[in-house]
Order: structure tokens, then sequence, then C-alpha cells
């Protein structure tokens, strides 16, 4: 394999090319830095590489082998994972919310969780500059949080059958609601048309009108001079003798090859961040760089993400329009009336065919196989689905790990270990009583609950104290200055509202941190 800068020491590696890589790649190239992006899947054209196909796009999700255990072990891949440029945002759904002031604050405010190092307002003008940039589409007035809107696009028109069942539940039964914030174009932005309503969000969007970084960022990184390189898997960090990062090596068509750099990011996610730097491990850091605190893979935080569905005398079909196009945030906050600390969104969420009889066949009412599940499927058109997005609390005990087993690569797989507390459960009990209602209020019949979680963070966590955290408040490792972490797994508490505004408004401030340390080279 040859590459531009093979022989160079580059100023910024990036080891990842999903929302945060994306972001970071453009940023820095645009503020003339030398980069290089590796990033471990293929670089997809999504007119032709997207299929309207829900089964030949799992192949979008990182499907290499993860261990799991732990009370609730996750399943791994397509819902909460990707591979390739663009990584999560090619088949993310496109919800785009910010998280609230509380967020940051949960342990001050409701005495659980922990306090970010960064409050609201320090991400408020990257939350502004990434939603421009995208042309989010929103409500004139979203009603909750610190952002009511305007959102740079208009909000999307005609919603779906489902999102306005879900709106006249909420109606009936007092509970606000609006339309959803999306990075999904309601008009046409820069060479985009807007979104034309097939629905295939989550098989990434072939007309281009939901935004990813494989069509937004990584183009704009490479007009500026970024160097791109897909299907290179990188295995380990280096490190020198005075404990600075000098680069990276990756793996590509099994040759094994090294990329120099100046300053190293990882942009890998929840697992991946957390196995590199375990991999990386050397006589100096005998536990995995950056993890003197001992917090390398700990408190890793899905969304709970439970989905009832209720059965309609008229047609829903739930594969019409944007799966996600109506939410409400009325249960976000902490009542201390409910039992529960801190709180969910709920979403009016479609569900493909495929989808919904995988996740039937798993219902809390029992398994669902056979005879019974054909009848339900050839009644597909009469269901509606509502999904809740619920924030889970840290918990140091749920963490990634190294496994005993190795993949072809030769790096020991990674282990994910997740359970549930007693608050995760008070409050996913609430939302589902609550999905229930609305979807009772407007005329379904409730049939199944499916559990399921969405959205990992967590496991390298920010912090001020270096003593229980991995990096500070600019993504930059206590231990390894020069190394940087920059991805969902920053995150110190998972909220109960979709992440990837938040991943890329914080990626946008680090690719500002290192800007600023670059104008010190020369
Ligand atoms: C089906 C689905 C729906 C979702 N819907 C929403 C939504 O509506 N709204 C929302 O806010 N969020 C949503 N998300 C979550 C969102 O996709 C993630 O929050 C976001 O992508 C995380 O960004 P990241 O930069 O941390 O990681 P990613 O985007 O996952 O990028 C990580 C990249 O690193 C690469 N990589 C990993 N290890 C290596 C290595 N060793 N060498 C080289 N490359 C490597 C991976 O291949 C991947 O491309 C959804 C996710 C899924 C899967």
């Amino acid at each position: 394999m040859k590459w531009r800068h093979e022989k160079d020491e580059v100023d910024a590696v990036i080891v990842g090319a999903g929302a945060a890589g994306g972001v970071l790649a453009k940023e820095l190239s645009e503020a003339g830095l030398k980069v290089v992006v590796l990033e471990a899947g293929p670089w997809r054209d999504p007119q032709k590489d997207f299929a309207s196909d829900e089964l030949a796009m799992k192949c979008l999700a990182w499907e290499d082998t993860r261990f799991v255990d732990g009370a609730d072990p996750m399943t791994m891949g397509h819902n909460n994972s990707g591979r390739g440029i663009g990584g999560g945002t090619q088949h993310f759904t496109g919800v785009f919310l910010r998280f609230h002031e509380s967020d940051f604050k949960s342990k001050s405010i409701d005495g659980v969780g922990e306090n970010w190092p960064i409050h609201y307002k320090d991400l408020e003008p990257y939350y502004a500059k990434i939603e421009k940039e995208i042309a989010v589409s929103g409500p004139k007035h979203f009603p909750w949080g610190n952002f009511n809107g305007p959102y740079p696009y208009p909000e999307r028109n005609p919603l779906s059958p489902n999102a306005y069942l879900f709106q006249k539940g909420c109606e009936t039964l007092g509970i606000q609601s609006c339309t959803t914030p999306l990075a999904i174009l309601s008009a046409p932005f820069e060479d985009r048309p807007p979104c034309i309503n097939r629905g295939f969000c989550n098989q990434g969007c072939m007309p281009n009108a939901k935004f990813s970084t494989l069509i937004v960022h990584i183009p704009k990184a490479v007009k500026a001079g970024a160097e791109v390189l897909p299907d290179c898997m990188v295995t380990q960090i280096e490190v020198n003798e005075y404990g600075k990062a000098t680069g990276v090596l990756f793996v590509h068509e099994g040759a094994t090859y090294r990329q120099r750099a100046k300053v190293v990011i990882l942009c890998a996610n929840v697992v991946e961040t957390p196995r590199l730097l375990f991999h990386s491990a050397n006589a100096q850091f005998p536990d995995g760089l950056a993890n003197s605190s001992g917090w390398v893979g700990r408190a890793i935080m899905p969304h709970s993400s439970h989905d009832v569905y209720a059965k309609f005398e008229q047609e829903v079909r739930m594969y019409k329009g944007s799966p996600v196009l109506a939410s409400t945030q009325d249960f976000y906050e902490t009542d201390q009336r409910r039992g529960f600390a801190r709180g969910y969104t709920i979403h009016a969420h479609g569900s493909r065919p495929v989808a919904m009889a995988n996740g039937i066949s798993k219902s809390l009412e029992g398994p669902i196989w056979g005879e019974k599940l054909r009848q339900v499927m050839l009644n597909y058109n009469f269901y509606g689905r509502l999904t809740m997005v619920g924030e889970v609390l840290p918990n140091r005990d749920n963490h990634v790990t190294l496994s005993d087993e190795k993949d072809d690569n030769g790096m020991p797989r990674a282990k994910v270990t997740f359970s549930y507390g007693d608050n995760d459960r008070k409050l996913i009990d609430h939302a589902i009583d609550n999905m229930k209602l609305i979807l009772k209020a407007a005329g379904g019949q409730i049939e199944y609950v499916v559990p399921d979680t969405a959205h990992i963070m967590g496991g390298c966590r920010m912090g001020n104290d270096p003593s229980s955290s991995v990096v500070n408040a600019y993504g930059q490792c206590h231990d390894i200055p020069n190394l940087y972490i920059s991805d969902a797994s920053t995150f110190v508490t998972s909220s109960g509202g979709n992440p990837t505004n938040t991943v890329m408004a914080l990626a946008a401030r680090t690719a500002d941190a290192i800007i600023e340390l670059a104008a010190s080279w020369s």
C-alpha cells in the first residue's frame, strides 16, 4: 500500500471516520493541518452501495464478534454501531437533539451520575455551528431545554401516519409534542435534495437527503487536503520512552503499516477506543494507555430504548416517511414524585417489517414465532410504534474489557458487560406506561413491549480530576497530552436524548483546541 504521507510525520492522525472523526478531519484540514484519517471499514458510495433492503444493509454495522455479559447483555451490531467512512451516521435515524443544561450537572442537581467538566454554555456555539453546517430541520419552537429554535431549516412536513397518531395521543393526554429536529433536509441544501420520505434512513440514505459525515464532512476534509484511507484497521498506538504518542500501527489487507503523527486522535467509538487503549499497553503503561485512573472502559451507558407496538383499526403503514418525525421531552427532567431520577424522550418511531418481526420475537409478552409471528406480520400495516430514549446512569461496573480470544489481526476481542440499575428500571417502567397511554389515547390496542438499547456512550469519560477520568474537558488524555479522544466514549452521563449532536459539538470543540495547540508548533 502507498499513501501520500507514508514517510511523513503528519500533524494529526485520526482513528475512525464516524460522527466525531469526520468533524475533526474537516476542521483540522481546513485549518491547514496535515491530516491522515484511518478507517477500519469501507468507503461506500450511497448511490451504488446503499440498498433499500433491511437485511443487506446490516453490513453498515460493526459486525466483528464481541462478547457480551452482565445481567442485561446488550445486542451488539446494527442498532448501536457503524463501520466504514461515516461510521454510525451512515445509518443513524437522524434525530438531532441538544443535551439540556441539567445533563451536564446531574450530580449537583439530582444527586445522581456525575458532573461533566463543561456546561451547556461551553457547547452552545458548537451545537449552533454543526446544526447550521448540516441544515438541521426542526420546529419553529422547540418546547424543552435551553434551545427553543428556530432551526436552520423548517420542520419536516408532512409527517408520517405513525407520527400523527402519536401527536393525537399526546394532545388527548395534555402532553406536549413537536416535529422532531432532524439531520434530514426539508429543502435543498448545498448539492443535496430534500427528503422524499422513502423511509430507508437506517439502511443508509441513497438520495443523500440525510446527513452523514460520509457525504458532508469527509468530502470537505479531502478537498482541504486530508488523506482518508478506508479499510485500515488501527491495532496499536505507539508511545516513546518519554510517554508521548508517536503514531499508530494499522493493518490493510493483512499487512501492517505505520503512520507517524504529532497528535493521535481516537474517534473509534465506545467499544473500540478502550479496546485500542488496552491493546496498546506497554511496560510504561501496563494497564493500557491513558489508564492511570483505572477508568478506561468503565461506566459505559447505552440508552434504554424499549419499543411499544399497538394495533390500530386503520392502516398506519410504519414504513412511510422518516422513521422518527414527532417526539416529546415532557418527561426529560427529574420529577421527584416519580420515584426515580432523570428522564427520557419518547419518539414516534416507525419500524420496517424485518425490524418489527425481529423485535416482537423477543417481546416481554413472550416469544412470538412460527404461525403466530406470520399472522401478526400479515397485519404489519395496522401497527404503530413508540420508542423511548431513556437515560441510563453511569455505573463503573458496566465496562469494556479484553477477552482471551483474538481476531484475525491478533487483537483480543472486546467483552462488553452491562446491567441496568434500579433507577434505570424504574425509569423504563415509567416510560413504557406513558407510551402505552399515548398509543391507547390515539385509538390503538397495546400488543407488544420490546426491550432494547441504543446509542452506547462512556468508557473514557472526561473530567477535571485525573484520578477519576481519562480525558480533560477538551478530550486530551490526562496521562498522554498528545493523545486525544473524541467520540461518544468521553460522555460522563448519557442524558435522555439522542447523542450525536453532542458527539459532533464536542469534536468541533476539540478541533479548536488542537488548532490552537498547533499554532505553537512552528
Ligand atoms: C441504527 C442507529 C440509529 C441511530 N440513530 C441516532 C439518531 O437518530 N440520533 C442520534 O443522535 N444518534 C443516533 N445513533 C447513534 C450515532 O450513530 C452515534 O452516536 C455516533 O455515530 C457516534 O459517533 P462516534 O464518532 O463516537 O462513532 P462512530 O460514528 O461509530 O464512528 C466510529 C468509527 O471508527 C471506526 N473504527 C473503530 N475502530 C477502529 C480502528 N481500530 N481503526 C480504524 N477505524 C476504527 C469505525 O469503523 C467507525 O466508522 C444511531 C446509531 C445507530 C447504529
